[in-house]
């Protein structure tokens, strides 16, 4: 398919996604080789005050919500668990608390549940009054880093679609300010807070939850060195790699994100993944149409270009270029399919277990990746 205007603007899709953007890749699956045991996975742990817009979280990231449906949820009374298996690298579990949650309760085992926990996400209603929220974070960390000093911490500063600029940026100064310094009274400075400015009804909390996951991806440098050795190589200004069902990038290359050009790629899969569910069906459903031969060109009118192609079943990469850089597209092409080998061999290492293995591998599909590339004749990775 393409599709083209009078400006100039125009993508093509060529294959498609599957219809059904169900979970949980299937045994039977080449792409999800080393599917990892449920009760192994990481664990997320969604925690926060009633109403502080956790479940909407969950919903809206990776079940496909519309942030406006939210308004109707119901509130969580027990820990609701979620099995997120739709990726081999994106292979976790989130946990999503009521609000009302009492850590004294003698039925609440904290061992168990903070125990295998990898980030502990808290979510601050930032439309709210935040003292209490702040008292309760303060408690939550400092009981879950006495069982597991290993959790990554993250608080979402949430809702702040509601609030000015000016405003956000006080209400992250305040909260930050605030948390630290209970944790310094209680002389916990090691234990390390990140804070994030995030609304179901943008693009921040894909974000957000996107460098959540990161830090729980233990080949993220990996794949960060294979993304600048396939950008520096092709001529390309930036490239995602992303989780094709939930719009979370796993990663991208070394060069600064900016918020737009996340937002222009999260975009394009919006719209190829549309595209492909409306038109890309063929005629035998069982199939599955998000295959190698997938891919979609968007011209924009800045003489820019986005480029999405398939890497496997469950990930995307989309590169945002100079349109003369694509003039060789065919370089980009064979780069991206040495690329695509070297992340295949990451996800082959991953089923043979051992660490000394996965580092050996790794420095090996680095290195071959190097030698393999063409170079677009393009010296300097441009800015
Ligand atoms: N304006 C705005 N409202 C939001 C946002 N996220 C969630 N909400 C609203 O906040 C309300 C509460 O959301 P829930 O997801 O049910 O909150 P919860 O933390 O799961 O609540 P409990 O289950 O009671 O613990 C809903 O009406 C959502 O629509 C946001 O980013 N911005």
């Amino acid at each position: 398919m393409s599709y083209d205007d009078e400006d100039g603007y125009g993508y093509s899709v060529v294959g498609s996604f599957p219809k059904d953007f169900g979970y949980g890749p299937d045994d039977t699956d080449s792409d999800a080789v080393g599917i990892v045991p449920t009760e192994n996975k990481p664990r997320i742990l969604l925690m926060g005050l009633r109403r502080s817009g956790k479940s909407s979280i969950q919903k809206v990231v990776f079940h496909k919500m519309s942030p406006n449906e939210t308004l109707f949820l119901e509130s969580t009374n027990k820990i609701v668990k979620d099995d997120i298996s739709n990726s081999s690298f994106v292979q976790f579990q989130i946990w999503d608390f009521p609000g009302q949650i009492d850590f004294f309760d003698p039925t609440f085992d904290s061992e168990m549940i903070f125990g295998g926990t990898g980030a502990l996400i808290f979510v601050i209603d930032a439309q709210d009054d935040y003292m209490e929220a702040l008292a309760k974070l303060h408690m939550t960390v400092t009981r879950a880093y006495k069982v597991n000093p290993d959790i990554k911490f993250e608080v979402f500063i949430h809702k702040v679609d509601g609030l000015s600029d000016d405003h956000k940026i006080e209400t992250q100064r305040d909260i930050h300010q605030r948390a630290n310094d209970d944790l310094a009274d209680a002389g916990l400075e090691n234990l390390h807070l990140s804070f994030y400015l995030t609304s179901i009804y943008d693009h921040s909390i894909f974000e957000a939850f996107s460098k959540v996951v990161q830090k729980l991806i233990p080949q993220l440098p990996i794949l960060e060195n294979l993304l600048n050795i396939l950008i520096s190589n092709s001529g390309i200004e930036k490239a995602f790699l992303f989780d094709v069902v939930s719009k979370i990038y796993i990663a991208t290359d070394s060069s600064p994100v900016d918020m737009q050009s996340y937002e222009l790629c999260c975009d394009m899969l919006d719209v190829v993944i549309d595209i492909s569910c409306i038109y890309g069906m063929g005629e035998d459903p069982e199939a599955n149409p998000f295959d190698k031969e997938s891919s979609s060109l968007i011209k924009l009118n800045n003489a820019t270009v986005l480029y999405l192609r398939e890497v496997n079943k469950y990930l995307a990469l989309v590169c945002i270029l100079r349109e003369d850089s694509f003039e060789k597209q065919g370089i980009i092409d064979y780069n991206f399919h040495c690329f695509r080998q070297a992340i295949q061999e990451v996800f082959e290492v991953r089923t043979k277990a051992t660490t000394q293995q996965h580092g050996a591998a790794a420095m090996n599909s680095t290195a071959m990746l190097q030698d393999s590339m063409q170079s677009n004749g393009i010296s300097e990775r441009p800015h």
